[in-house]
């Protein structure tokens, strides 16, 4: 059943704008282009403090709460885009919220494999990975796309500490049901959150790459939305948010007007049933659902094109792309 997001009105927004004491005629006379240019600063400033203002029962409500953001694909490919999604993660972490960052970076892995002569191969969405493509996809995801995350948060002056599911066991990974097809693409046969309680409770971030190992130590490439849901699950995360290339789950994918704004499991799954959602779609979905039914509060998939699309989705009452609600 499709569901419309409710808008709620905003108790603490002022019903009109508040004035700041005016300068006085003295001075306005003596500088009359900086007190014209201080009159438009303040209508910005107002609007700014209201904005604040209207984030603050978001803030009072998941303060201290786990909320796992998964980036990757297209939505990663900008470095403007990249800095704007880090800088979002830092404010959600300086203002009490703890968040944990799952990361993928199939685009880049493609560029890599492209430049040692291998040409990327996906099947159902999956990559076909090979023993040659395995030592990549670990050199660009955990050596490289992780570190730059964790460069970039540290930038934006928070303090990120970056992990693989081999970090402390996080992930023990199990070959695909369809390994003669995928190589060593895995499952998540487990996850092992206690490394990352001490960090978030410390106000760090962590930055995981999808890349684990079973109990051989045998290296297996786990696509980044089906790991993220599972550590929201382990973690007991208040929110899953899922960045993307598009706005959210649609349900004409091919009308980008066609947004569903919040969805429940039954819904979502009567959309699959019925073939609206489909390709690189499914696993998300397919997360989200196992990720509410592990007790993950709400599961969004959301635009990560758009500039502060996680800030929207997390404090305000419009949100940006699909909820999913359990
Ligand atoms: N109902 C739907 N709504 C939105 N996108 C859909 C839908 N069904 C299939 N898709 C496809 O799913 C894609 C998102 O998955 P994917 O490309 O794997 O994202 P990412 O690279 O961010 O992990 C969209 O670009 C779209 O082509
Ligand atoms: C098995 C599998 O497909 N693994 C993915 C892991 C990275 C990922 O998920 O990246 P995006 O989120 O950017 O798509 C891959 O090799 O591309």
């Amino acid at each position: 059943m499709l569901l419309t997001k409710p808008h709620l009105s905003n108790p603490l927004l002022p019903s009109a704008p508040r004035s700041n004491p005016a300068p006085s005629s003295s001075h306005a006379r003596s500088l009359p282009t900086l007190t014209a240019r201080r009159g438009s600063l303040r209508v910005s400033a107002l609007s700014r403090v209201d904005v604040l203002s209207e984030a603050l029962p978001f803030i009072q409500r998941f303060k201290g709460k786990t909320v796992v953001v998964k980036y990757g694909g297209a939505a990663m490919k900008s470095p403007e885009l990249q800095a704007s999604v880090i800088r979002d993660l830092v404010l959600l972490s300086c203002v009490g919220l703890r968040p944990v960052l799952v990361h993928g970076g199939g685009p880049e892995i493609n560029s890599w494999l492209l430049r040692v002569g291998v040409e990327p191969q996906f099947r159902d969405g999956l990559r076909v990975t090979d023993a040659l493509t395995m030592e990549v996809v670990e050199m660009v995801l955990v050596g490289k796309v992780n570190k730059n995350l964790v460069s970039l948060i540290n930038l934006a002056d928070g303090t990120a500490v970056g992990l693989c599911g081999k970090d402390a066991r996080l992930i023990t990974a199990r070959p695909s049901p369809n390994a003669a097809a995928l190589g060593f693409v895995g499952e998540v046969a487990a996850v092992d959150a206690t490394v990352l309680h001490p960090i978030i409770a410390s106000g760090h971030i962590p930055v995981i790459a999808t890349v684990a190992a079973d109990e051989t130590g045998q290296a297996y490439n786990i696509n980044a939305d089906t790991a993220a849901g599972e550590i929201a699950a382990a973690v007991g995360a208040e929110k899953l948010l899922l960045l993307t290339d598009v706005s959210g789950i649609l349900a004409d994918r091919n009308d980008p007007g066609s947004l569903v704004k919040e969805i429940d499991i039954a819904g979502v799954r009567q959309m699959v049933a019925d073939g609206k959602v489909a390709g690189g779609m499914i696993p998300k979905v397919e997360c989200c659902v196992r990720a509410l039914a592990q007790g993950v509060h709400t599961a969004s998939i959301i635009d990560g094109r758009v500039p502060h699309s996680l800030l929207l989705e997390i404090l305000t009452d419009e949100g940006t792309g699909t909820m999913i609600t359990g």
